[in-house]
C-alpha cells in the first residue's frame, strides 16, 4: 500500500469515528425531542417554557447534525507542544509558539515529536470523554490551519487538507511548514502527501452558485475573517481576491464568536439580485442557516422590489446627494396639489366661518416649519387650523375674560373638531401621503422643477420625471435607485416605522445538555451574562457591504439607517466602480459610518483569473485608473485569451452565438456572455436554446459573479455606455476562471491580431 493510500485510510478511520459520534448525538437529540414533547402535563408556565425551549434547541441541533455536508471534515494540523503547556476549553494548546524544548537535536539534526493533532471541520464534535474529534473552523485552535506559513509556521509542522464527500475520504494534500525538522509521530516519521490544495480548489469547475473556501482560506484572508468586530473593518482588493468569500466567512465567524449578539442581526448588502442568489448558499454550507439576511440594494425596503434598470445618466441623478434635498422639498410640497381643497367652511356659534387661499397657505407653512415628518404633522395642522378659525370667528373679541375665553375655546374646539365638514376637509387637505405617491407627484415636470430649483438642471428634471413615470401605482417598474428614494421618503414622511422583529432568543444559550456537539462560542456565550433587552434594537448589529464602491450617496444613506448602532465590514474595489462620482459617495459613506474607528485591510492575490486573462484586464485597469496596482494572479493555464471579430456590418448576432457555442464546448462548467446593457435583450435572443450552462448578462449585472469561461461582446460598446465605462469593462474582463474570448463589434476597431483598440497594449 502506498503512503497516500495509507494516509487516506487513516483519515477514513477518523471520519468514521466522527460519524459514529454524530449518530449518537442525533439519537440523543431525538430522544430529548420526544421526551420533551411527551411532558405535556407538566403544569407550571416555567416548566412549559423550558419544555418548548428544549424541543426547539434539540430540533435545531438535529437540523445541524443532519445537514448533509459535502465535506464535514476538511483539515488537519499536526503541531508541536505549546509554549506554556496551557490548554483552552477545547483541550487544545493555546500558545501559538512552540515550547522551548519542542525541538531537540539528535545526531546533529533537529528532531521534534508531534504533540497534538487537530482535525478541522464545519462544526465542533467532542467524543464521549470530551476530547475534540473535530474542531470548528472558527475556533481559535483552528486559526493556525489558515495562518501558518513556512516563514511563520508557529507550532504547525504539517497542514493537511482532506477531501471527502459525505462519509468517504477521497484524498489528502499536505503542506510541510517546517521542512527543516525531522518530525516524528509516535516514533514514526510524519509522511507528507501531495503538493498543495489551493491550486486544486482554484482549478475546479464552477457552477451557478458560489462555494465556500473553508478548506483553503489564505493567511491574508484569515486575518480579515477573524478581525475583531470593533467599529469598521474596511477591505479593499482587486477582482478575484476573495472579498465576497471573505465577507461571507466573516459573517459565519462573527456568529460563531458571539451568537447572542449577532444571530439574526447581520445584514449583507449586495449590489444585484444575481449576486445574492449566487452567494446565498455559502452560509448554509458553513452551518449557518437563516441567520444572516443577504439583500440586494433594490430589496432593502420592505414592500418594494426593484425590477428595472436606470440608464447611467438617470442613475447619476437619482443616486446623487442632491436628491435628498429635492425629496425633502417634494415631501413637504406634495400636499399642495391640483385639486386640493382651497376653502375651509364651518359653522361656529351659529355663524359661518371660512378660511381661504392665503390663510390656509399660512397655516400650512406654520405647520411645516421645522423638520418633523409630514405625516406626523397632521395633529399639528388640525390644531393650527382650529386656531385660525377661532381668530377668524371674531370670538376672541367677544370673550375678553381669559377664563371665559378658555372655556369657550374648548367648546369651540370640540364642536368644530367633530364637524363632518372639518374632518372631511382635514382628510383632503392633509392626507396621509405614501412614499410612492411622492414619486408619482415628481413625474409632473413643473412641480418637480420647483422642488429641484437650483439643485438639478432643467434637462435633469426632464430625465428624472420621465423615468419616474415608469413606476406603476402598485410599485412595479422600480429601479434599485428608486428604492433608495423610497427609503428616504419613508423617513421624510414618517410612515409609521415597522418595529424590527425581535431577534429570536437562542435557546442554545439557555440550556445545557448537548454540549458535545457545539461550538466554542456557544459555550463561551453560556458563561457570559445577557446584557441585551429584547425588541430594543431597531436595526442590525453588523452590516457587511459587498461591492461597496458602487453604492451611490443615496444608497449609503439608506444602508446607514439600518446600522446606526452597528459595527461594519465594508469590502470593495474602487477600480471596479460603476458610480462616476466617488468623492460624493465617500462623503455619504462617512456620514453613514459616523466617527467610528476604521481598520483597513488589503487583499493582494487574484484567485479567480489565470495570469493570461489577468494581463488583458490589467491593461484596461491602467487606462481606467492610471497608477492602480493590480492583484497578483496565482495561476497560469497556458491558454491565451481569444480575440475574435464579427464580420461587418451586421454579423454580430451570428458571431456571438458561434463564440458562445465554442466556449461551451471548451469548458465543462458555466459560460457568461457579457454585453453592454443596451445589447443584453438582443443577445438573449441570439443565444436562445444554448442550454442552462450559459448566462447572458448586461455589463452592470456581471459584478461579483464568475464563470468558467466568459465572452465579452464589444469592449467599446461597454466602455462607451457610461462615464465609468472603462471600469465596467474591467469588471467584465475579470469574470473568467479558465477561458476568455473578446469579440469585437463595429465600434471596436480591432488590429490585425483581432485585439480591439481599447485592449491593445501600446
Ligand atoms: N483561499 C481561497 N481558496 C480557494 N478559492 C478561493 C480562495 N479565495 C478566493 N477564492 C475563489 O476565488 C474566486 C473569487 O472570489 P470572490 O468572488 O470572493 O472575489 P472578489 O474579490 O469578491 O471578486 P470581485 O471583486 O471580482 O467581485 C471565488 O471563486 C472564490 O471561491
Amino acid at each position: 500500500m502506498d503512503v497516500r493510500e495509507r494516509e487516506i485510510r487513516e483519515e477514513q478511520r477518523h471520519l468514521d469515528a466522527v460519524y459514529r459520534r454524530l449518530a449518537e448525538k442525533i439519537d440523543e437529540a431525538e430522544y430529548l425531542m420526544a421526551d420533551a414533547a411527551s411532558r405535556v402535563h407538566v403544569g407550571t408556565p416555567g416548566a412549559l417554557a423550558e419544555r418548548d425551549a428544549q424541543v426547539f434547541r434539540a430540533g435545531r441541533h438535529l437540523a445541524r447534525l443532519n445537514n448533509e455536508f459535502e465535506d464535514f471534515l476538511f483539515g488537519r494540523i499536526d503541531l508541536l507542544a505549546g509554549k506554556d503547556g496551557e490548554r483552552g476549553p477545547d483541550g487544545a494548546f493555546t500558545s501559538v509558539e512552540p515550547a522551548d524544548d519542542a525541538v531537540t537535536v539528535r545526531d546533529g539534526a533537529p528532531v521534534a515529536e508531534i504533540a497534538e493533532t487537530l482535525h478541522i471541520g464545519r462544526l465542533g464534535v467532542l467524543d464521549a470523554d470530551y476530547v475534540p474529534l473535530v474542531i470548528d473552523w472558527r475556533a481559535p485552535a483552528a486559526a493556525p490551519f489558515y495562518r501558518a506559513t513556512p516563514v511563520a509556521p508557529g507550532r504547525v509542522v504539517r497542514r493537511r487538507v482532506i477531501r471527502s464527500r459525505g462519509r468517504r475520504v477521497l484524498g489528502v494534500e499536505d503542506d510541510l511548514l517546517r521542512p527543516e525538522l525531522r518530525a516524528l509521530r509516535e516514533g514514526a516519521e510524519l509522511p507528507i502527501v501531495g503538493d498543495g490544495a489551493l491550486m486544486a480548489a482554484l482549478g475546479r469547475t464552477r457552477g451557478h452558485r458560489m462555494t465556500d473556501i473553508v478548506a483553503s482560506i489564505q493567511a491574508e484572508q484569515d486575518e480579515v475573517i477573524r478581525a475583531p468586530a470593533v467599529s469598521v473593518t474596511e477591505v479593499t482588493g482587486g477582482p478575484g481576491t476573495g472579498k465576497t468569500a471573505v465577507a461571507l466567512h466573516r459573517a459565519a465567524y462573527l456568529l460563531y464568536q458571539d451568537r447572542r449578539r449577532y444571530a439574526g442581526g447581520i445584514l449583507i448588502v449586495s449590489p444585484t439580485p444575481l449576486l445574492v442568489s449566487y452567494t446565498e448558499g455559502v452560509l448554509p454550507s458553513l452551518g449557518e442557516e437563516g441567520q444572516v439576511a443577504i439583500r440586494a440594494l433594490g430589496s432593502l425596503v420592505e414592500g418594494a422590489e426593484a425590477d428595472s434598470y436606470d440608464d447611467p445618466p438617470t442613475a447619476r441623478i437619482k443616486g446623487s446627494a442632491a436628491m435628498a434635498r429635492v425629496l425633502h422639498r417634494a415631501a413637504r410640497g406634495v400636499l399642495e396639489r391640483p385639486g386640493a381643497p382651497g376653502r375651509l367652511r364651518v359653522v361656529a356659534f351659529g355663524r359661518r366661518v371660512e378660511l381661504t387661499g392665503e390663510a390656509l397657505a399660512r397655516v400650512r407653512q406654520a405647520t411645516l416649519a421645522g423638520t418633523a415628518p409630514v405625516n406626523l404633522l397632521r395633529p399639528r395642522a388640525r390644531r393650527l387650523l382650529l386656531d385660525a378659525l377661532w381668530e377668524t370667528s371674531g370670538a376672541p373679541q367677544r370673550y375678553p375674560d381669559p377664563a371665559l375665553a378658555a372655556e369657550a375655546r374648548e367648546a369651540f374646539n370640540e364642536d368644530i373638531g367633530a364637524e363632518d365638514s372639518f374632518q372631511d376637509f382635514l382628510d383632503a387637505w392633509w392626507p396621509e401621503v405614501t412614499p410612492l405617491q411622492v414619486l408619482t407627484a415628481m413625474t409632473d415636470e413643473q412641480r418637480l422643477g420647483r422642488w429641484a430649483r437650483r439643485l438639478l438642471r432643467p434637462r435633469e428634471v426632464r430625465l428624472l420625471a420621465r423615468s419616474l413615470r415608469r413606476i406603476t401605482p402598485a410599485g412595479g417598474g422600480l429601479s434599485a435607485h428608486d428604492v433608495a428614494l423610497l427609503d428616504e421618503l419613508r423617513v421624510l414622511l414618517g410612515a409609521p416605522a415597522k418595529p424590527a422583529r425581535p431577534r429570536e432568543a437562542d435557546p442554545l444559550d439557555q440550556l445545557t445538555g448537548l454540549e458535545e456537539v457545539t461550538t466554542y462560542a456557544d459555550r463561551l456565550a453560556g458563561r457570559r451574562e445577557a446584557p441585551e433587552r429584547e425588541g430594543e434594537r431597531v436595526d442590525y448589529a453588523h452590516i457587511i457591504v459587498d461591492e461597496a464602491q458602487d453604492l451611490t450617496p443615496m444608497q449609503w444613506r439608506m444602508v446607514g439607517r439600518r446600522g446606526r448602532q452597528a459595527t461594519w465590514t465594508i469590502v470593495g474595489d474602487p477600480a471596479q466602480s460603476s458610480w462616476p462620482a466617488p468623492e460624493e459617495a465617500a462623503a455619504e459613506r462617512d456620514a453613514a459610518l459616523g466617527g467610528r474607528r476604521r481598520r483597513q485591510f488589503e487583499l493582494t492575490v487574484n484567485y479567480r483569473n489565470p495570469a493570461e486573462i489577468a494581463r488583458v484586464a490589467d491593461g484596461v485597469l491602467a487606462r481606467a485608473m492610471p497608477g492602480a496596482r493590480p492583484p497578483r494572479a496565482v495561476r497560469e493555464t497556458g491558454l491565451a485569451p481569444r480575440f475574435a471579430t464579427a464580420p461587418e456590418p451586421d454579423g454580430l448576432s451570428g458571431a456571438v452565438r458561434a463564440e458562445a457555442a465554442r466556449l461551451l464546448a471548451e469548458v465543462p462548467g458555466t459560460v457568461g456572455v457579457v454585453t453592454a446593457m443596451g445589447r443584453r435583450a438582443a443577445a438573449g435572443e441570439w443565444l436562445a436554446g444554448l442550454g442552462d450552462r450559459l448566462v447572458v448578462l448586461g455589463s452592470l449585472e456581471a459584478k461579483g459573479l464568475e464563470y468558467d469561461a466568459t465572452l465579452v461582446v464589444s469592449p467599446a460598446e461597454i466602455a462607451e455606455e457610461s462615464p465609468a465605462g472603462l471600469r465596467v469593462l474591467y469588471v467584465a474582463l475579470t469574470r473568467a476562471t479558465q477561458r476568455l474570448t473578446v469579440l469585437s463589434g463595429p465600434a471596436d476597431h480591432p488590429g490585425p491580431d483581432g485585439v480591439p483598440e481599447l485592449l491593445a497594449t501600446s
